[in-house]
């Protein structure tokens, strides 16, 4: 079948909410995808983030493959041999009491909602049903009700609602705001991502999230770092906040979690917190299933193993000097940011201008997929065992793309 082939089959066959790239894949390894038709690109998207330890990571093959013949799900309703030890690996690496697992990135979001609200109620002594949540304009945690509640996206929300009350927007990186917002005493947590990751890559100022904490310390509320995009070494750290110095009240994790092999996610936090939740009062049919959990751990061991979060923080500072460099000779290039390898290229141009997504076809043609944020952000994040000669060939791509283009 041909490319069109398959995209005609999702064009009737499935929901139009999606617009994909023109490109048909079939195959990865490492920092490379292949099309149905044998094209190799450099990938730097990795399924946002999801792909940190590379495509198909033998290792995780490995371990699913040995724990597929032994044991897929258990259900919680009895215990397994991998659950424990997971969820010891992630809270001694971490620094947390406790691990809950889920399966999607929203799922520890919503979560992580419960577990706040439950903690306002029961630890805080919020009154019944007046819990508060901040959370920052520009965020973007999934697609659920209460996700799209806590948006000021239009896109996100429009002709969803009615919407979860409970939520107070502020705008990102505004401490004063922050502060004023935390003079509810039935604010229970502000759930903020260190770095905004599908606003365009929107980087706090140098020290908010050290301060932002503090306040919410000093007005006993919960500090939730949500690290799906951002955490398991994506902005050349383990975790974003560790820039900072910052340790959670409560960790969101996801995507890489399992190396883009199944959905994994989890939601670390201390015992006060964690234990506000009884049996038979939040769970899921797959959440800590042993297959997802064998995952995990291999999927954090291979970062350990493989230097990966040290390769982010190198790679990242390569990426980023090209990019400044190539953004002083390119009046299209309107910013350039991005910590360890969560970068974006910023187009001189609105939102609504089809100019960035013209720009990542001319990439895709040349052998490197990329995909806008937010219409005018191109996003560059590439799996982080990343080579420096595979860098070396993406600046290349995005230097030709960049000087040759004729608006
Ligand atoms: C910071 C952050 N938190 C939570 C989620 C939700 O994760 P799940 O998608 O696994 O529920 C994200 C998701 N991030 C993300 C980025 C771009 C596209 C899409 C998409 O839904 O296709 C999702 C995210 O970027």
């Amino acid at each position: 079948m041909t490319s069109q082939q398959f995209i005609d089959l999702e064009e009737k066959y499935g929901a139009h909410n999606y617009h994909p790239l023109p490109v048909v894949l079939e195959k990865g390894q490492g920092s490379l995808v292949w099309d149905v038709d044998g094209n190799e690109y450099l990938d730097f998207l990795s399924a946002y983030s999801a792909v940190n330890q590379g495509h198909c990571h033998p290792r995780l093959l490995d371990a699913m493959m040995k724990q597929a013949q032994q044991l897929t799900l258990s259900s919680r309703a009895f215990h397994n041999n991998q659950l424990g030890l997971a969820e010891k690996k992630l809270a001694d690496l971490f620094g947390y009491d406790k691990v809950l697992f889920m399966n999607t990135g929203v799922e520890a979001g919503e979560s992580a909602i419960k577990l706040t609200r439950k903690w306002g109620y029961e630890v805080k002594g919020i009154p019944s049903n007046q819990a508060q949540i901040i959370v920052a304009e520009g965020n973007f945690w999934g697609r659920t009700l209460a996700a799209i509640s806590a948006s000021n996206d239009p896109q996100s929300y429009t002709n969803f609602g009615p919407f979860l009350p409970g939520f107070i927007k502020i705008p990102y990186n505004d401490l004063s705001a922050l502060e004023s917002a935390l003079k509810n005493p039935n604010v229970a947590g502000f759930m903020v991502e260190p770095i905004q990751g599908e606003a365009g890559v929107i980087l706090p100022d140098d020290g908010y999230l050290e301060k932002a904490f503090d306040l919410c310390q000093a007005a006993h509320v919960l500090f939730i770092a949500d690290e799906i995009q951002t955490g398991l070494g994506r902005t050349g750290a383990w975790l974003a906040c560790d820039h900072e110095n910052v340790k959670p009240d409560i960790l969101l994790l996801g995507k890489a979690l399992s190396g883009g092999f199944m959905p994994v996610s989890a939601v670390l936090c201390r015992d006060e917190i964690m234990l506000t939740l009884k049996p038979g009062e939040h769970g899921s049919t797959f959440g800590g299933n042993p297959l997802a959990c064998a995952i995990a751990s291999e999927a954090i061991d291979i970062l350990e193993d493989e230097h990966l979060v040290q390769n982010a923080q190198i790679r990242g500072l390569q990426l980023m000097s090209f990019l400044q460099e190539l953004s002083q000779k390119c009046p299209l290039i309107r910013d350039v940011r991005g910590k360890g390898l969560l970068c974006a290229i910023e187009i001189n141009t609105d939102e609504e201008s089809p100019i960035a997504w013209e720009i990542c076809l001319s990439m895709m043609r040349s052998g490197l997929l990329a995909k806008p944020t937010h219409g005018n952000k191109i996003r560059l994040a590439p799996p982080l065992c990343i080579s420096e000669l595979d860098i070396k060939k993406a600046c290349h791509i995005i230097e030709q793309t960049f000087t040759n283009w004729k608006s």
